[in-house]
């Protein structure tokens, strides 16, 4: 097997230096203000990964707003999100964090997700374990969903069938009963929390490659499992993950919760009047027909 060791540790340094990136150029609004920021510090991070890297390639999430060939091959990938919690960073919402995973073959074999705020460093290597700050990470184990804090997060969709699965499903774990139902802002920090034991499991159908890469193996070298939100397989492009304590409870999340049709991250991005666009909303089918056997 390879040792993806050195990578790892440069992964590290680089996310580190890159989190302490204070500089806040102020522009005419917060949006603009946010993406300027995001995408100094993935140009941070590309250009010192490939530096050190140069046959390396990467899917970025700003490269890909930019319109960029979202691929992941068989070659050695970098997939990063240079800031995970655009929303909390513009409002000063303390979870933001630097994602950074690392494939071949198209199989994870590190994750980082560097909660910048907080200064807390989340790493895992394929069958080496997952740490925090250098001290080993577990989940919780919790096996009995009634006594689950569960994670999610409210996305970026708006449509009325986003939004009306997305409270439908929150709305069904409330009243198996779980403990709680929490969200942070940022997916990667929010399934770190299910590797350390603050919560006991994140769901979500909609986010990106770069959103959960990094922490899906983090999650499971802390002890936990990751799957579809079918229960299923966990594919990075698919948009879909559970992230539990235990099989037990995936499984429990997978029954109760709806799917939200969504457009896999390396389907080809939507046409729009003749020229591509970086557009990947869920779109597709509605609920497929299984899904009146879903536990309400
Ligand atoms: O765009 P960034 O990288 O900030 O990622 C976030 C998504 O944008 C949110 O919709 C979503 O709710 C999460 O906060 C997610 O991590
Ligand atoms: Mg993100
Ligand atoms: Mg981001």
């Amino acid at each position: 097997m390879a040792d993806w060791t050195d990578c790892l540790n440069f992964g590290i340094s680089v996310a580190k230096r890159a989190g302490e990136q204070k500089e806040v150029k102020l522009k005419s609004s917060p949006a603009d203000l946010v993406t300027e920021t995001d995408q100094r510090v993935e140009k941070i991070l590309i250009s010192a990964i490939s530096t050190r890297y140069p046959q390396h390639r990467f899917i970025g999430e700003e490269s890909v707003a930019a319109g960029e060939r979202l691929q992941l091959t068989d070659s050695p990938t970098w997939i990063i999100d240079p800031i995970d919690g655009t929303v909390n960073f513009v409002h000063r919402f303390p979870f933001v964090a630097i994602s950074i995973a690392f494939a071949v073959n198209k199989q994870t074999e590190f994750g980082i997700v560097y909660s910048c705020v907080e200064d807390k460093l989340f790493h895992a290597q394929r069958g080496r374990g997952a740490f925090l700050n250098g001290e080993p990470l577990h989940v919780s184990g919790q096996e009995d969903i009634s006594r689950c804090v569960v994670v999610t997060e409210i996305g970026a969709e708006r449509d009325d069938l986003a939004l009306s699965t997305l409270t439908s499903n929150i709305f069904r774990l409330l009243k198996l009963p779980v403990h709680g139902v929490r969200a942070l802002g940022t997916a990667a920090v929010d399934m770190c929390q299910v590797a350390m034991g603050g919560a006991d499991a994140y769901y979500h159908i909609g986010m990106h490659c770069w959103d959960i890469a990094a922490s899906a193996i983090i999650v499971r070298e802390a002890g936990g499992v990751v799957t579809d939100t079918d229960g299923g397989w966990f594919d990075v492009m698919s948009r879909r993950v559970i992230a539990a304590s235990s099989s037990a409870v995936a499984n429990r999340i997978a029954q109760v919760i709806r799917p939200f049709p969504c457009r896999r991250d390396d389907e080809e991005p939507l046409q729009s009047g003749g020229q591509l666009t970086a557009d990947r909303k869920c779109a597709g089918p509605l609920m497929k027909s299984d899904d009146t056997n879903k536990t309400h």
